[in-house]
């Protein structure tokens, strides 16, 4: 259907685009990106990836504490207990063992010595803490991988001091005599393994990290990055070229002559489709003979081989509509969809020749020229195609609002009124409903939608809203 005396809906225009965008980026490549990449949130993975290590790598300790064994431990009455204090091992260090009968100081993360099975926290000492402890000496710089944990022994004792002094590993550290006194000793706290996180307890190896089709998000990236990997395959992003049409449209920066105008719809349409989950081109193709609008057309799809083109402008009644009349007899069709701003829509599957292109072929989103007209028709109806056809696309996000305000809609078309919030759930309109009035929309939370039989609602009416992209919603 291409006549304008017959309305489409906004949902049978969804579908329309939904169309033509899954037929455009249904089967797309694929690209192996370096982790440290930039902008990988919101990307889909190609592959399925299993964890080459486990997380944690090794067996260590969740506190600042000591590593004892249990049968070691026999608390009084108080919950008292000593041990011999047989050394300290910091996060980094490499193997240590734990002699029978002794307590080693663990730091958190540190590897627990071989032969302990439970870790009890400083604070479960008399001292409390390792604060006033003089801690073993770090490590020369040049070789951390072989960082040595410390035999040390405390100016006896330990507990009553606080004073710690590192000696030079001993051939037996425990004849310091120096001694770690638990206190306040609980059954709970002799429960094998307690505050110790053992190796692959969160990730075993061979663990899934990533499925084929599952949205990279900053914790999958920080769980790939923990398991050392570098580099990850994703499905390309649905590629966009944006081209904004009209004679006297100039690029931002250029010196405007009377009636000219600076492009608002490259910057608006590009930073939406973005946030749509796309890579994306502009161009301006700023002329009005549609045989000059095919020819950059097809050097700029030579150029940036997009899935899909987007334009705005040239697509209504007027005498020089350039996307129209280039596209309408190529397959593109055109016509008005019943909602405002937005009425004005084109949209199909074109074949354009590119020796570096193959099938499938390109589609086509051609939008009304007018900048708050572009931006509503992305959020209503580019926005729920792109979601739909499987791609990153968030979707809408609607919330319930009370208009604190007498409005008048017209029938039989669906009206996005730009509104902000003035209270938790309330909102009054910025600016009037014509599509020209881009600072109301820079100033705009959500677009209130007023359905095609909603003509006159009173104040304290409650309907929903789509939040704008970039808003949220009051409080
Ligand atoms: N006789 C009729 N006239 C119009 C109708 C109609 O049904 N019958 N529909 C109106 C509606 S609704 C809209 S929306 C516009 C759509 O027109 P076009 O898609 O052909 O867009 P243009 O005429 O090229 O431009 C419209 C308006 O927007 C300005 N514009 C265009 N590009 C940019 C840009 N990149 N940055 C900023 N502003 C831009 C342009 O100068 C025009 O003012 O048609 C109505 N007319
Ligand atoms: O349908 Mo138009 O987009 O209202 O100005």
């Amino acid at each position: 259907m291409s006549s304008d005396s017959q309305r489409a809906s906004v949902e049978t225009h969804i579908q329309r685009l939904t169309d033509v965008l899954g037929a455009a980026i249904s089967s797309r490549a694929v690209e192996t990106v370096q982790l440290s990449t930039s902008g990988l949130v919101g990307r889909l993975a190609a592959e399925t990836l299993t964890a080459p290590i486990p997380l944690p790598g090794f067996d260590n300790s969740q506190m600042d504490g000591f590593a004892v064994r249990i049968h070691d431990i026999t608390p009084d009455d108080a919950g008292r207990a000593a041990l011999p204090l047989a050394g300290a091992v910091a996060a980094g260090s490499d193997h240590a063992e734990l002699p029978p009968g002794a307590a080693m100081a663990v730091m958190t993360g540190a590897p627990i010595p071989e032969g302990a099975d439970l870790v009890i926290p400083v604070e479960k000492t008399t001292a409390g803490s390792f604060d006033h402890m003089e801690l073993p000496e770090e490590p020369e710089p040049e070789a951390p991988h072989h960082r040595k944990h410390r035999f040390f022994g405390y100016k006896a004792p330990l507990l009553m001091s606080t004073e710690l002094y590192q000696t030079e590993p001993a051939e037996s550290p425990l004849e310091t005599g120096t001694s770690v006194e638990f206190l306040g000793l609980i059954p709970a706290d002799l429960e094998p393994g307690r505050f110790i996180r053992r190796a692959g307890s969160d990730i075993a190896v061979g663990d899934t990290l990533l499925e084929q089709g599952m949205v990279l998000t900053p914790a999958r990236l920080g769980v790939l990055a923990a398991c050392g990997v570098t580099e990850v395959t994703l499905v390309t992003r649905t590629k966009v070229l944006v081209l904004s049409t009209g004679d006297e449209v100039r690029t931002p920066g250029s010196v405007l002559r009377p009636g000219q105008l600076y492009d608002a719809n490259s910057s608006l349409i590009a930073a939406t489709l973005e946030t749509f989950g796309c890579a994306v081109e502009t161009a301006r193709v700023g002329t009005d003979d549609p045989s000059w609008f095919m020819e950059n057309l097809e050097a700029l799809v030579a150029l940036h081989h997009p899935h899909v083109i987007v334009t705005a402008g040239g697509i209504s009644k007027g005498a020089y509509e350039v996307v129209r009349q280039a596209l309408g007899s190529r397959g593109v069709e055109f016509g008005s969809v019943a909602q405002q701003p937005g009425g004005p829509q084109g949209w199909g599957l074109i074949h354009v020749e590119s020796p570096a292109r193959e099938d499938p072929p390109l589609a086509v989103v051609a939008l009304p020229g007018n900048p708050v007209s572009c931006a509503v028709s992305l959020e209503t109806l580019v926005r729920p195609a792109l979601a739909a056809v499987g791609s990153v696309c968030p979707p809408q996000r609607r919330v319930k609002v009370r208009v604190d305000e007498q409005l008048s809609s017209p029938a039989g078309l669906r009206q996005f009124r730009r509104v902000r919030f003035t209270a938790e759930d309330v909102v009054e309109t910025v600016g009037g409903p014509s599509s020209h009035l881009l600072g109301s929309l820079a100033q705009a939370d959500a677009l209130l939608e007023i359905l095609e039989d909603d003509t006159e609602l009173a104040p304290g009416t409650v309907r929903e809203a789509i939040l704008l992209t970039g808003r949220k919603a009051h409080g």
